[in-house]
């Protein structure tokens, strides 16, 4: 087994709180956020009720790593859900620092890390007033059993299952936090463009046919890119369609 060895600095003007145990933290998070002075982490080792998207349960073994960035902002709604590609980036970077290595890692559209295949870390936005809170889950040493997740969906795997890297949650979070803060600093200064090339480099599947269901309603066709308001870009038979929200399947 492999310990990484990386060092990073907690970047300034970020709050970092972690918790022995909470119900949630995007739970906790909507409880504190009036209450903080600027962006904060809330890392938990330990959720009872951690939630995934589209009011999934998200499986969360101790070991794992989840936690919650409490943005202050302005933003209206489609700039805020853009953030979840600055977690992605962030994520990919903070996977790469620990494992020392890039191949086998993608990016699937919206919110998943993928690892050999494999979904190894999922990002769950929500708005709480002035306040965005990023919710992110990364199985770093336990991934659930591929029957635990929905039919069709991406099996789930641990960093450590697929690297033999052991790494704990709060050596994941420094390191999280620094390449959060670089990426949302380029986001702020130069918006959506770079981050979004940075993103399409790294996507899982371009160019391959891929379906994207919304509700009980599926389309499939061939991904062609990520629009500039974040939207999949599907070549279907009847033409092409910018999605803005779907769970997508291979
Ligand atoms: O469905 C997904 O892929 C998103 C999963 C997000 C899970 C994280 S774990 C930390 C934070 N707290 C929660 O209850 N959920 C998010």
């Amino acid at each position: 087994m492999k310990e990484p060895v990386v060092l990073s600095e907690w970047p300034m003007g970020y709050g970092r709180q972690v918790l022995t145990e909470v119900d949630s933290t995007m739970a906790e998070a909507a409880r504190q956020a009036k209450g903080l002075a600027g962006p904060t982490w809330i890392c938990a080792l330990r959720q009872t009720a951690a939630r995934g998207r589209r009011g999934r349960a998200w499986v969360n073994p101790e070991g794992n790593f989840a936690a919650t960035l409490v943005l202050p902002t302005s933003d209206a709604s489609e700039k805020r859900a853009l953030r979840s590609f600055v977690a992605a980036l962030a994520l990919f970077d903070a996977l790469v620092a620990v494992s020392g290595r890039v191949d086998g890692l993608t990016l699937k559209w919206p919110n998943d890390v993928l690892l050999t295949g494999g979904k190894v870390a999922g990002i769950l936005l929500e708005s709480i007033g002035a306040h965005l809170a990023i919710g992110i889950g990364v199985n770093l040493i336990a991934a659930p059993a591929s029957s635990e997740v929905e039919e069709r969906a991406v099996a789930p795997v641990s960093v450590l299952s697929a690297l033999g890297v052991e790494v704990g949650p709060e050596v994941f979070l420094d390191i999280l936090a620094e390449a959060y803060a670089r990426h949302e600093a380029q986001f702020a200064t130069y918006g959506f463009a770079p981050i979004r090339e940075a993103w399409l480099t790294r996507a899982a599947r371009l160019g391959e046919v891929v379906t994207a269901r919304m509700g009980d309603r599926e389309v499939t066709g061939s991904f062609e890119t990520v629009d500039a308001e974040g939207r999949i870009v599907l070549n279907t038979a009847s033409g092409r369609q910018a999605i803005a929200a779907a769970d997508i399947f291979f």
